[in-house]
């Protein structure tokens, strides 16, 4: 493969920054990585680990000439960073983010933007329950989706070079609304980490068995609950507050779900509960069928990560 970019800029150099340089490394997609981080041992970590080239002390050096730019922050600090590099971007240059939310990333970054550069904001769907910059891996992304959700006026040239990107780091790109992307994350990603979190929350209150009895007899779901639960609470606290409505929307039409089998154990209702396991086995059936859990199951459960 040959060089998209001659020089890219991440912004915060955590999982996901350190995932994308190490598959931009692999497939020789970038001239130049230059990466930004605000803690001089994770500066230090990304040179030492080899996935930049060179780092600075602030973004705004960071992005001096860069031609694309990657915030790679929790969601709730996206329009600080913005505002700090806003005036030190090159003229053409292509600026994205990776945050797990949209339409509150597009409000607070782009007013920052001068209108000589390309707003391209972007999602990959993968990830683990690990953070910084040693928890990256070079096959993060491989065969997973990337959504890149254009804003008005992000021009198809510079769309189209963000996802020949993303596709040569390995991920299969399609593009959304915000408002529909907030949507969906709220049902596949979002929603199901708060019950992961809730559900390992219970689990803790019970002292009496977590000293003991649920660690070791743990089984496979509950397993993957505590996986999710031990994902950084910074980007979660931040993915909570700044997709408030669509997370309350999904969170309401689960508590309804959940009192309806509520009932049912109560009154003994089989049927409803036959049926409805059966709607739901359906679904993940529908899943394998269509080719799409193409998720990497091992990677985040030690598989693939440096740690
Ligand atoms: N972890 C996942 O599963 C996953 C998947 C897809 C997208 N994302 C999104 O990617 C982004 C980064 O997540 P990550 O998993 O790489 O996190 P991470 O914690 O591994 O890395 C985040 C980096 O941002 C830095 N940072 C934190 N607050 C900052 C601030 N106020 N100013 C400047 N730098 C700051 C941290 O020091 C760190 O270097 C988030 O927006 C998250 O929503 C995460
Ligand atoms: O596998 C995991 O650990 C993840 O939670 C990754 C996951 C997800 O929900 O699928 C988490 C947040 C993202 O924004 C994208 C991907």
């Amino acid at each position: 493969m040959s060089v998209i970019y001659d020089r890219v800029a991440l912004i915060g150099l955590g999982l996901i920054a350190s995932s994308m340089a190490l598959a931009m490394k692999r497939g020789g997609l970038a001239g130049e990585i230059v990466g930004t981080a605000r803690s001089k041992e994770t500066r230090n970590a990304a040179l030492e680990i080899g996935f930049c080239d060179r780092v600075t002390e602030t973004a705004r050096e960071a992005v001096k000439g860069a031609d694309l730019v990657v915030l790679c922050v929790p969601v709730g600090a996206m329009g600080v960073v913005a505002k700090e590099i806003g005036p030190h971007l090159k003229a053409g240059a292509t600026v994205s983010d990776v945050g797990s939310v949209k339409a509150a990333v597009i409000e607070a970054v782009a007013p920052h933007l001068p209108d000589d550069v390309h707003f391209v904001p972007g999602h990959p769907l993968a990830g683990t329950e690990h953070s910084g910059p040693h928890s990256g891996f070079a096959e993060l992304f491989d065969n997973r989706w990337c959504l890149l959700v254009p804003v008005p006026g992000s021009k198809p040239d510079a769309v189209a070079k963000l996802r020949a990107l993303w596709e040569g780091i390995g991920a299969h790109v399609d593009e959304m609304d915000p408002e529909h992307h907030d949507l969906v994350l709220a049902v596949t990603s979002h929603t199901p980490h708060l019950i992961a979190y809730t559900m390992v929350g219970v689990a803790d209150d019970l002292r009496r068995v977590t000293d003991g009895e649920v660690i070791k007899y743990s089984a496979a779901g509950f397993r993957d609950f505590t996986r999710i639960a031990a994902s950084d609470p910074t980007m979660w606290r931040d993915v909570f507050l700044t997709n408030k409505d669509a997370t309350l929307e999904i969170l309401g039409r689960f508590t309804e779900e959940l009192f309806a089998l509520q009932r049912a154990i109560r009154t003994g209702d089989g049927d409803h509960l036959h049926d409805y396991f059966t709607r739901t086995r359906a679904i993940r059936r529908g899943i394998i069928e269509a080719g799409q859990d193409t998720a990497a199951p091992d990677f985040g459960r030690g598989g693939g990560t440096r740690k």
